[in-house]
């Protein structure tokens, strides 16, 4: 039989993308003689609706719309993600149509509670072994713990979490034996590395369960926070059939095998490992994956971005440049265009290759009388990307020509404006009302805090005038410790990084310069991470304020994912040689705690951001903690 499984880029309850993606991938599968074809979980409402799945009508007109996929499946069998109200509790459930009927609802029997799943929040979880019946417009259909036939293949269902339980509790312990088939519709977020566990997740169960597994991932960036990877797996008793590219920007992708039922395949004696993951590559394609969906599901021009030639922002620019490379050869330049929403098709604003200087003619310091053409997909950055330097007397020289060589080698348009007139404007009102000289030495945050904060406005104005995105460039290191002006670098729309913390930026960007050739990248990455908000005498640098990133990382780790005590941490710290003394680690043990507890209200601010390494700080994403709290007091006295 040939089987299919088929990854969508879905967006919540829009009704017509989901209907048209299901169709498209009916269709194609259809045309490469697909008997089963199995799509994502939820695909049909979107996976994201959040409470809307604990309204009557949303599920009611999923079902509604479900109609509309019966006569697409004349020939085939398709398996299609729905919600289920009954009685007040919704299931997530996955529908099984072939030849134009309904046969039947396989209802979700464990639901993801942890990280950025939040399913017992909406969904009821449906008990093994019962089933029951949904009445619609006069006819009914079984739903619940149910098994399929289809061509002599006996099928049953994990549908994403199922699969995620112990082997002697998931529902696979229950099918192995009745079905040769177990069908897996997801909605597994993306995070760096990921694949390998869904790898070995997938062939055990196929290895341990004596099956054929077959397993669809939703794909792109559904919702604006958690990004899919459209994994499509098939593996048959521990060996690997089918496995796709990841993180396409294609709306569908569909992967089909033969398998051939009739015979046995013997059990892998051990699963064949993948090559480690590389993680760099990872974040790259699920970035700019990420911020194309966003941006044209957000149905916005494009990006505005303050550069300041630092490692955050330089980042942000390159993802940028890299959402328009990777879109681009995937797609060819014509589809990324139309997709994006970005260009009105019915102007060419994209010059052609070659012709160059039509969109230097908006820099306003232009490096050069002639400028270098610029390349098909700088000049389509160039549409995408509006960069701007805002100097002040404590920015340096170093940073300015980092962040034009960087906005000028990828096409991105860069203005130069200084904000010292705009501070001091502030800074006089103040000290009038006041009646007293502000000062370094009695007014150092304040001082620093209004020369971020009086770059929001203008780079509000630029984005709001061009409706684009504004881009705010705060890291997970960061946001752990509040080391940031809020309503300042905190200002913004989308917060593409704030799930990636420092020393990771500062690695990918060296290996950004090299492995996907910016040389641009040259000043930043000789540059040590500064906020350059005091005088520059006073040498500022991230580190010397806070800690050494490193440190930082392993604390928030420790403390937050491990979810270890101060004094846990600090002993783990200590087991772990460091290079510091019992006394010093103590010190920034206890700096954490009370900077992360201070600024939890900061991190309820931070606009809406990706979430792409295994954890986040984000509290409407992966980690919840009280804004107001004891601050760990009594156990930072304790260490
Ligand atoms: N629980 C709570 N709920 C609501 N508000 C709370 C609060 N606790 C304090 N606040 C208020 O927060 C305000 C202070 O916060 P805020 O004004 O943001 O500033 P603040 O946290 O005092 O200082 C900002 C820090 O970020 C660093 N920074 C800033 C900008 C850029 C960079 C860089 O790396 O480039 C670094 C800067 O060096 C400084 O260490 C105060 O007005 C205080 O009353
Ligand atoms: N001179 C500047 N021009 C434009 N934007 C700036 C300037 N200084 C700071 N910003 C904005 O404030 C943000 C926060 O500054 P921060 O120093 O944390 O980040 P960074 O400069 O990108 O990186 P790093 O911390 O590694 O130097 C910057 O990313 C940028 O968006
Ligand atoms: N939708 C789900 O059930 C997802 C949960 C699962 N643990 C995952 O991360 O893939």
């Amino acid at each position: 039989m040939r089987i299919a499984g088929a990854a969508l880029n879905q967006t919540p309850i829009d009704w017509e993308n989901n209907l048209r993606n299901i169709r498209t991938a009916i269709e194609q599968a259809k045309a490469a003689g697909v008997e089963l074809l199995c799509l994502p979980e939820l695909c049909l409402t979107g996976y994201g609706c959040e409470d809307l799945f604990l309204s009557d009508w949303m599920p009611a007109a999923a079902l509604t719309h479900l109609q509309q996929v019966r006569p697409w499946t004349e020939g085939i069998c398709v398996v299609v993600g729905v919600p289920v109200r009954l009685n007040h509790r919704t299931y997530n459930t996955a529908a099984v149509l072939r030849d134009g009927q309904i046969l039947g609802f396989a209802a979700k029997q464990f639901l993801a509670n942890d990280g950025v799943h939040y399913e017992p929040r909406f969904f009821v979880p449906w008990v093994a072994g019962e089933t029951t019946t949904v009445e619609f417009e006069g006819e009914s259909w079984a739903l619940g713990d149910l098994t399929f036939e289809h061509r002599g293949v006996r099928f049953g269902f994990e549908i994403c979490e199922d699969a995620w339980r112990p082997d002697d509790v998931r529902p696979a312990c229950r099918l192995t034996g009745r079905v040769d088939l177990i069908v897996n519709p997801s909605a597994s977020h993306f995070a760096m590395s990921k694949t390998d566990v869904r790898y070995k997740l997938v062939l055990n169960a196929s290895r341990n369960f004596n099956c054929t597994y077959l397993y669809a991932n939703l794909l792109g960036n559904e919702a604006g926070r958690i990004t899919y990877d459209g994994e499509i797996l098939v593996a048959r008793n521990g060996h690997l059939l089918k496995r796709n590219q990841l993180l396409s920007f294609k709306e569908v992708d569909l992967e089909w095998v033969d398998v051939d039922f009739a015979t046995e395949q013997e059990r892998a004696e051990e699963i064949a490992a993948l090559p480690a993951p590389d993680e760099y590559r990872e974040l790259n394609q699920a970035l700019g994956l990420a911020l194309f969906d966003y941006v044209r599901k957000a149905r916005s021009k494009g990006f505005v971005l303050s550069l300041s030639g630092g490692a955050d922002s330089c980042l942000c620019a390159v993802a940028v440049a890299e959402m328009v490379r990777l879109g681009v050869s995937e797609l060819g330049v014509e589809e990324f265009k139309r997709r994006s929403g970005a260009f009105d098709p019915a102007k060419n604003e994209v010059v052609q290759a070659g012709a160059g200087g039509a969109a230097l003619q908006e820099v306003q310091e232009p490096n050069t009388e002639n400028p270098i053409p610029k390349t098909e997909n700088q000049q389509l950055v160039g549409h995408l990307l509006t960069c701007a330097y805002q100097g002040t007397v404590n920015s340096s020289d170093d940073t300015y020509i980092s962040a034009k060589d960087l906005a000028e080698s990828i096409g991105a348009r860069f203005f130069n404006w200084g904000i010292d007139e705009e501070v001091s404007g502030y800074v006089g009102k103040i000290q009038g009302a006041l009646g007293r000289e502000l000062s370094w030495k009695t007014d150092d945050l304040a001082l620093q805090n209004i020369q971020a904060r009086v770059r929001a406005p203008g780079i509000w104005l630029l984005a709001n005038v061009l409706n684009c995105l504004l881009i705010t460039t705060s890291n997970r290191s960061e946001a752990s410790v509040g080391y940031c002006t809020m309503d300042g670098d905190t200002a913004g729309s989308i917060s593409p990084i704030a799930g990636v913390d420092k020393d990771f930026v500062k690695k990918w960007l060296r290996w950004a310069e090299t492995e996907l050739n910016y040389p641009g990248l040259r000043h930043v990455n000789a540059l040590q991470p500064t906020a350059e908000l005091r005088p520059l005498e006073d040498k500022q640098t991230d580190e010397r304020d806070l800690m050494p990133y490193t440190l930082l990382n392993r604390i928030e780790r420790l403390a937050f994912y491990d979810r270890l005590s101060p004094r846990q941490v600090l002993d783990t710290l200590v087991t772990e040689g460091t290079g510091f003394e019992r006394e010093q680690l103590a010190t920034f043990v206890r700096r954490f705690y009370s900077l992360w507890s201070r600024n939890q209200w900061k991190r309820e601010r931070y606009a809406p951001s990706f979430h792409l390494d295994d954890y986040n700080v984000d509290p409407r994403s992966w980690l919840r903690f009280p804004i107001l709290s004891g601050g760990f007091q009594e156990e930072l006295a304790g260490l």
